[in-house]
């Protein structure tokens, strides 16, 4: 791990430490455990013929402040009647100017499922995960460990959190194979450098065993990135940046879902 990946980990196991003083862990631990009705994501995108996760995304280290202002729950309803399979929510403060607050919004105004997009590096952060309401977690396998990635794999699962699995390369597809996350995520999106090359996931997607719902994430904006991905077999994306900066949101939602003519 190094450059933004190393600077973010570190903020972030300062930011859980303060948190567990607020709220303690076993605390944090009953909350995540109470009785909650989940909503399954990913039956949610194999259900769709074009899966969008569509992001509430305020501001990223790469392009500094998208849109501060941003309503969660609007955005979340705009997502959803543009035709989205779920959302996801930042939810890391200092860089991405997100929260959980944006989370609870943004589920509590749609029907979606949600998933909470964050630097996982500690079991509390599971919890609060589950506390919050989310229905799915990221898990960035380049900043965990194999017995973390594992642990928190059975933990999420424990807590009825999906895991959405985040791969870079083929290294970190070695790494994640022996526990066969159903779900995995291929960023487009070098994190040392920010770079995003569409054609990644596409071709990356080859070397994850056939029945994994793959996931193309970053640096889709256009009709044509998304008929890049179906031709390689992804038909599931996760899109932030676009999605928030578009105008008309529904409208680009409608276009991307319906992109082989089947409305
Ligand atoms: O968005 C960033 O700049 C970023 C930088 C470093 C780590 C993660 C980052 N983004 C988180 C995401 O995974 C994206 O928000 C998501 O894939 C959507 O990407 P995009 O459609 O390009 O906004």
């Amino acid at each position: 791990m190094s450059g933004f990946l190393e600077t973010i980990v570190t903020h972030v196991k300062g930011v859980v430490a303060q948190s567990k003083t607020r709220v303690s862990m076993a605390d944090m631990r009953r909350a995540a455990e109470a009785p909650r009705v989940v909503r399954p994501f990913r039956r949610a995108l194999e259900e769709k013929t074009v899966a969008v996760i569509a992001e509430v995304k305020r501001a990223s280290p790469s392009k500094g402040d998208i849109d501060l202002d941003l309503d969660a729950a609007q955005t979340a309803r705009r997502y959803e009647q543009g035709g989205a399979a779920a959302l996801s929510v930042l939810t890391e403060e200092t860089f991405f100017k997100g929260s959980l607050n944006d989370l609870r919004a943004a589920r509590q105004a749609v029907a979606l499922p949600v998933l909470r997009k964050e630097f996982i590096v500690d079991p509390y952060q599971l919890y609060e995960t589950g506390a919050a309401g989310a229905d799915a977690v990221l898990l960035i396998a380049r900043i965990l460990s194999h017995s973390q990635l594992g642990d928190f794999m059975a933990l999420a699962s424990e807590l009825r959190l999906e895991a959405l699995v985040e791969v870079f390369d083929e290294a970190d597809i070695e790494k994640v194979a022996p526990f066969a996350p159903p779900l995995v995520g291929i960023n487009n999106r070098n994190l040392k450098s920010f770079e995003t090359d569409t054609t990644r996931a596409g071709r990356l997607s080859g070397h994850l065993p056939s029945g994994t719902t793959v996931v193309a994430a970053s640096g889709i904006k256009e009709t044509e990135d998304i008929r890049r991905h179906l031709n390689t077999g992804i038909s599931s994306f996760l899109v932030g940046e676009s999605l928030v900066r578009a105008e008309d949101s529904v409208g680009l939602l409608r276009s991307w879902c319906n992109v082989n003519g089947e409305w």
